[in-house]
């Protein structure tokens, strides 16, 4: 086993876009998280990690305005977090589609446009063209006018990326979009929400279980777990002391052909993904 340097930040960025100041969030007496004090910049890239259940969804549900902190603050552009807010594109969880769907590829990147009115959606040529443009940026045009339920998942995902580029956001909060994805999909998914950061400067937070197909993009890492958080560069976060002292038992972060694997933290798989076969 050679130990593999790990990747610097790329940038050490002071115009802050989110900022959460002492926060808590806390279900009953059950606390996911407290004290999490974290400036977040543009272009910034944020992976958040953590075993199931340890508040990764709740984390991106505070940004979006759709879950309130137990304590502490949230501004997102200096102002508090808006419901429905254009500043912020967000690509859910994988759901499965219903098979008799009769919306196309083409209709749920749409919806991303003006799926806040309602009924169905109205196509006047401005509309048809934006949703063109954002086809053509994550290269779904191909299979874009087929039924959402004969698409694979590879090519779901990248017409949910679309749909959560549609208002052109500031931020990007993408929840395990690498789920059950091959290794090439994961590739090109994680590579389709890096060159929007790059080429608009978008904020990204990246809920995930698996950091490799990520590694090289992510900047600073929110790793959440048994209350409490460590917050940092990879370098500083994903270490066997930082990640044992979080878990409170011993837990060995190992760099395996230039892999991250995290072996025995308690009570979920591996964060750090699983060997390579
Ligand atoms: N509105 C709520 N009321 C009470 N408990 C909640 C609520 N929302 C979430 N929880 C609980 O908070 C915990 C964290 O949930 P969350 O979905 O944020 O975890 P997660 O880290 O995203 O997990 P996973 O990796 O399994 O997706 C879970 O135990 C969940 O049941």
């Amino acid at each position: 086993m050679t130990a593999t340097p790990l990747i610097t930040p790329r940038r050490s960025n002071t115009d802050n876009v989110i900022s959460l100041s002492g926060a808590e969030l806390a279900f009953g007496d059950r606390i996911l998280w407290q004290g999490l004090d974290l400036e977040l910049g543009r272009g910034e890239f944020v992976a958040v990690l953590g075993p199931n259940g340890s508040g990764k969804t709740s984390f991106l549900r505070v940004l979006l305005g759709q879950q309130h902190l137990s304590a502490g603050t949230l501004l997102i552009q200096e102002r508090p977090p808006r419901r429905g807010s254009a500043l912020l594109g967000y690509i859910p969880q994988h759901r499965a589609v219903a098979p008799q769907t009769p919306l196309r590829g083409r209709d749920l990147v749409r919806l991303g446009l003006d799926g806040h009115r309602w009924g169905l959606p109205v196509g006047d040529r401005r509309t048809r063209r934006q949703v063109d443009e954002l086809l053509e940026a994550v290269g779904a045009k191909a299979f874009s006018d087929r039924p959402l339920a004969l698409l694979s998942g590879g090519e779901l995902q990248r017409l949910r990326v679309a749909q959560a580029l549609a208002t052109d956001p500031a931020i990007l909060l993408c929840d395990e979009p690498l789920l059950s994805l091959d290794l090439h999909h994961q590739k090109v998914v994680a590579e389709l929400v890096n060159q929007r950061r790059r080429t608009h400067d978008t904020t990204v937070v990246f809920v995930t279980h698996e950091i490799n197909p990520i590694l090289e993009m992510v900047d600073r890492v929110l790793y959440l777990a048994e209350g409490r958080f460590r917050f940092g560069t990879p370098a500083e976060v994903m270490t066997s002391a930082s990640l044992s002292s979080l878990y409170g038992s011993p837990v060995e972060v190992v760099h395996l052909n230039g892999r991250l694997v995290v072996v025995g933290a308690p009570g979920s798989h591996d964060h750090g993904g699983e060997p390579s076969a």
